[in-house]
């Protein structure tokens, strides 16, 4: 390194973590746990997204098309990951979160499409995709309410349809995610990710940016 080189230790340093998955793969139940055990995290979660029911057109079935990027405010969960990036630690206080002293910080991005829109695939660091068989992940959402409710016939007609389609456009355009087994048991899989994600923290603490 040059002489004129200033060593930038002190510099905040981010990490933004994927957990994707299909429906009731975990995201949810994995994301809270991890907050709750990563200091100076937080989590944004895509179905915090979905635009109103008027808005998301039915297919010739009468299905409502929930399952596409189309029904989500991509562009709304676009400005608040970049407002994170901008200045997590205002962003964690307008939230009621306390900052500690430590200068890095974990944005914890949870959703079954999060890998299939771009500007935001772009983003991770970490990339962890949920995923169950057909049959427990069909039991697990009906035993789930969703607002409106899954009319009859919905999780077949379009739920898992969409879910083999976004799938496929997933796997086409990112390497390097790593699939969990959903029917693990939830201490199992925590453990696994934080303790991944603790290297990962450890790693950039180590790092120092140099600007010359
Ligand atoms: N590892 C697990 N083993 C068994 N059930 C789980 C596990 N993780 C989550 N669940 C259950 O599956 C359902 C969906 O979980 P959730 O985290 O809301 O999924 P998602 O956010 O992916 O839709 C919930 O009833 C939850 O308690
Ligand atoms: O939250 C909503 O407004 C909403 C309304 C209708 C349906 N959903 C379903 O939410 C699913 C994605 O969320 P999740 O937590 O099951 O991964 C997706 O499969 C949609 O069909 C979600």
């Amino acid at each position: 390194m040059s002489k004129n080189c200033v060593a930038r230790a002190s510099e905040i340093k981010k990490l933004i973590v994927g957990i994707g998955g299909m429906t009731n793969g975990g995201k949810s139940t994995l994301s809270q746990s991890l907050h709750q055990q990563i200091p100076n995290s937080c989590v944004i979660a895509q179905d915090s997204y979905f635009k109103d029911e008027s808005e998301v057109p039915e297919d010739s079935h009468g299905f409502k098309q929930y399952d596409l990027l189309d029904a989500l405010h991509m562009d709304t969960m676009m400005s608040d990951v970049d407002s994170w990036r901008r200045d997590p630690v205002q962003y964690l206080r307008q939230r009621s979160l306390k900052p500690s002293d430590e200068q890095l910080f974990v944005l914890i991005v949870e959703g079954f499409l999060i890998f299939n829109y771009r500007p935001l695939n772009l983003l991770f660091d970490k990339r962890y995709f949920m995923e169950i068989p057909y049959d427990v992940c069909k039991r697990r959402r009906s035993l789930r309410v969703y607002n409106p409710p899954d009319p009859p016939g919905y999780f077949d007609g379009h739920v898992w349809p969409m879910y083999l389609k976004n799938r496929i456009e997933m796997e086409d355009s990112t390497p390097g995610i790593v699939f969990l087994d959903g029917q693990k048991p939830k201490e199992e899989l925590l453990s696994g990710v934080r303790d991944d994600v603790f290297k990962e923290i450890e790693r950039l603490r180590d790092w120092k940016a140099f600007v010359c």
